[in-house]
């Protein structure tokens, strides 16, 4: 039960030398800034076309920040105040500033002292700060080149799935509510694998869709450790009629996005079986504000992406992409990009930290949260044990019904059955690290788990 009273284990973090927080601080981040640095001097003439001398020296500058960025982390030195005065620059400070003060000195607040979570996000936001002070190149997405890659090099897999969504839509009339059920849970599914496809994970590898997302699924099956698909749907489909929105009945689903390319079509198609079936009349996604962990949704992801869908001369993938283009133009679909999403607090703060977007939350019918990043924030990445509610390690988090869709990529998982986590760490010790594995886990404050 929710209520079961317990102490709030220790964040994750990279003092545990050896733990999955610790490599990636010590490997796998300096890796991601190495190859921002790349991408970067590979573009210097593109900068130089575009912006004279002043856009090398710029290019120059900011890698020189990255490379100072990546010498503070290597040699664990203390996280320092960002000093480029975005709006959000306050905020991040004054969160230092907690750290600090409950650490009781700035020395003890560091790449590899501090909680993984915070450094992690904290690093992504540093990287802003340096493009951000050397205009003109301040508005360059370092990540778009893989971005774009990851993209372009999944489109079979796009294509597969868009003629899937085409075919149900042929038939929906026909479709029992039963049948409607089967294919809501594969299009679940095929939104929780698309998680696989991020570039943080991989340090910017490819990472990209290579094969069928329908056909794999039954494969993938056993892997799926929390499969909450059944209450998901009642909570979709159960009281409100189905018919259409007169302002009581109107249901609305938002999805907090996490990486771009083939995980966000298997967003898109998710949110399009829902509303052409009726099921869902609103949908409202929610990206992030600048680039982030590499292949996270920007406003720029999100438009380019339906953009390329309707351009592509495939006929069902143009189909939806002029669809969806067409949702976004009636309103029935809208895009949001809240700084919250690119601040390093746990979800449980959100109400305090941004009462705006709680309260738009709370108008909702059920949020996804896609991804192992939004899940480390949903539970505080902490050494949770893997049996405790998932209710619980909400600490109080609840704005609406929720769902979490995320392969498992960092050591925080909650909600399993007594001792399947301990099963599972003595068979596969990375379990919880390898993206094998998943969880389709939801949780309504409305109601005792
Ligand atoms: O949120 P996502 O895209 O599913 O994963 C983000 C991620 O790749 O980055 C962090 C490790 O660097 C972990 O949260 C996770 O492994
Ligand atoms: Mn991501």
């Amino acid at each position: 039960a929710d209520q079961e009273v317990c102490e709030v284990p220790p964040s994750l973090s990279a003092k545990v030398v050896g733990s999955f927080a610790y490599l990636t601080v010590k490997d796998r981040m300096p890796t991601i800034l190495t190859k921002v640095i790349d991408t970067l001097h590979r573009n210097k003439d593109k900068f130089f076309e575009e912006y004279g001398k002043e856009g090398i020296e710029a290019e120059k500058q900011t890698i020189a920040l990255l490379s100072k960025l990546r010498n503070e982390m290597q040699t664990d030195k203390p996280v320092v105040p960002l000093t480029d005065g975005l709006s959000d620059a306050e905020t991040w400070n004054r969160y230092l500033h907690g750290h600090q003060q409950s650490e009781g000195d700035q020395e003890s607040v560091s790449w590899f002292k501090s909680p993984w979570l915070y450094v992690e996000c904290y690093m992504y936001r540093r990287i802003q700060e340096a493009l951000w002070l050397n205009p003109p190149i301040s508005d360059y997405d370092v990540f778009n080149e893989g971005k774009t890659l990851s993209f372009l090099e999944s489109q079979r897999a796009v294509m597969t799935l868009c003629t899937y969504l085409e075919d149900i839509k042929k038939k929906r009339e026909q479709l029992s509510k039963k049948e409607l059920f089967e294919y809501f849970r594969k299009l679940l599914q095929v939104s929780v694998w698309g998680n696989k496809c991020d570039l943080s994970i991989s340090a910017g590898k490819d990472n990209s869709q290579k094969t069928d997302a329908v056909d794999s699924l039954c494969s993938l099956q056993p892997f799926i450790l929390v499969d909450d698909s059944e209450v998901i749907w009642s909570a979709l489909t159960s009281g409100k009629s189905q018919g259409p929105p007169d302002n009581s009945a109107a249901r609305r689903l938002d999805i907090v996005l996490d990486n771009a390319s083939f995980e966000l079509i298997t967003d898109l198609v998710l949110a399009d079986f829902l509303v052409c079936t009726g099921i869902i009349h609103e949908v409202r996604f929610h990206g992030k504000s600048f680039p982030w962990f590499v292949s996270d949704v920007t406003a720029n992801d999100f438009h380019w992406t339906i953009r390329q869908t309707m351009a592509t001369n495939h006929r069902w993938i143009s189909k939806c992409g002029v669809k969806w283009q067409s949702h976004l133009k009636a309103g029935v679909w809208s895009y949001h990009d809240h700084p919250f999403w690119t601040l390093p607090h746990e979800f449980c703060e959100m109400a305090a930290a941004a009462p705006d977007l709680y309260a738009a939350l709370q108008g909702s019918d059920l949020v996804l949260f896609k991804g192992d990043l939004n899940y480390r924030k949903l539970t505080g990445d902490r050494y949770w044990d893997h049996a405790i509610s998932f209710g619980t390690a909400l600490r109080g988090f609840g704005p609406a019904p929720l769902c979490a869709l995320r392969t498992l990529k960092g050591n925080t998982q909650v909600g399993l059955q007594p001792g399947e986590g301990e099963k599972l760490s003595s068979e596969e010790p990375d379990w919880m690290s390898s993206s094998k594995y998943a969880v389709i886990q939801f949780y309504n404050p409305k109601s005792e788990q």
